[in-house]
């Protein structure tokens, strides 16, 4: 596939579901056959809680060892919560305020504003949803760029407020995912100098971001059904904010036997989740984990959740970065734009990387 804009990667792999919108959930009293998961669900328990030790670090981006605590949870965890982040609680309040009303209009609204099969803005099923067995209780928005356009159709009176939050929003996290970016690559003793493709000043000025709104109405029968099926996110990393009304955000935790299985991360208050996505386990050539994760629904709440999906320059070639190089530790993958990627993951979703692995990683 060739490199280009980011909007155009799944126009050669578009999604056809045998049902492409999803329903009028608050009309459902029972679950639907068609969302009911039989397998997979119960593949691996779910933990509400382990051990202290065992829940993913909570840090402080102003702790003075932030850069080797940041080094940590991205080679044991692949994830951790932020706090002391610098974006206004305000701004965030007034995205999940946006977020909640884009997915409270009535259905005929947002299908004005609906995700066609081949591409990557607009609202409908997540795009996992072609690779699973069954339907998934939850809706996205997602958008690349301003979401002027879509949000236009959506409130067509009032989008200028919305579109200025999230467009506000979507630039904090720009300005918060940079930052995040030199911690993670400094604790691996990489520099500006290292990075071609992190601009002249070494801030990723041409860096892309998409954002994706989530939304997890309340569910009859929350045991049977899914959320957002487990998967890794595509992103060098990705910034999640969770409303703080319910927990729903599993990650999977590797482990011994009994100690296997998906662990809840409960909303901390002002954090946000953190996530090494699939292009920062290639760029640090398999030292930082991409991490499974997943979400769960409930039986009273309605769950919402902002993420931002950070990735390289739209034409920028990634490749494993060569400091981290050796005669013991050959690259594991290839150069790739990100938009090749997204090809990729469009086509192959979980086996994507496992199919671009040039060598089995070292133990
Ligand atoms: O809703 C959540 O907490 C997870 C969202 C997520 O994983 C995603 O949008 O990729
Ligand atoms: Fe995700």
């Amino acid at each position: 596939m060739s490199s280009g804009k980011l909007s155009d990667a799944f126009k050669s792999h578009p999604i056809f579901l045998h049902k492409q919108q999803p329903d009028d959930f608050s009309s459902l009293q029972e679950l639907p056959k068609s969302y009911a998961w039989t397998s997979q669900l119960n593949e691996y328990p779910s933990f509400e809680s382990l051990s202290c030790s065992e829940s993913v670090p909570v840090i402080d981006l102003t702790d003075p060892n932030v850069v080797e605590l940041v080094g940590h949870a991205c080679k044991t965890w692949g994830m951790f919560q932020a706090t002391n982040h610098g974006v206004p609680q305000k701004l965030v309040d007034d995205m999940e305020s946006t977020v909640r009303s884009l997915f409270s209009l009535p259905p005929q609204q947002k299908l004005k504003a609906a995700r066609l099969p081949d591409g990557f803005s607009g609202y409908g099923f997540h795009r996992i949803s072609a690779f699973c067995e069954k339907l998934m209780w939850s809706e996205s928005f997602t958008t690349v760029g301003s979401p002027l356009e879509h949000f236009r159709q959506l409130w067509p009176q009032d989008y200028t407020k919305f579109c200025c939050i999230a467009e506000e929003y979507e630039r904090e996290m720009i300005r918060l995912a940079a930052k995040l970016m030199w911690l993670m690559l400094g604790s691996l003793g990489i520099s500006k100098e290292d990075i071609k493709w992190a601009g002249p000043r070494g801030e990723f000025e041409d860096a892309s971001a998409v954002l994706q709104f989530n939304s997890y109405p309340a569910c009859p029968d929350p045991d049977r059904t899914i959320g957002l099926a487990q998967h890794t996110d595509s992103s060098l990393i990705s910034i999640v904010h969770q409303s703080s009304n319910a927990s729903g955000l599993q990650v999977f935790r590797q482990g011994e036997e009994e100690g296997r299985g998906w662990l809840m991360v409960p909303p901390v208050p002002g954090a946000f989740v953190i996530n090494v996505g699939d292009f920062m386990h290639m760029l640090s050539n398999g030292l930082y984990q991409n991490v499974f994760h997943r979400a769960v629904v409930n039986r009273s709440q309605h769950r919402v959740s902002v993420a931002c999906l950070y990735g390289p320059p739209e034409n920028a070639q990634v490749s494993p970065l060569s400091k981290l190089l050796g005669p013991s530790c050959p690259p594991l993958y290839p150069p790739l734009t990100w938009n090749e990627y997204l090809g990729t993951k469009a086509k192959l979703h979980n086996k994507a990387l496992e199919s671009l692995r040039l060598c089995a990683p070292p133990n």
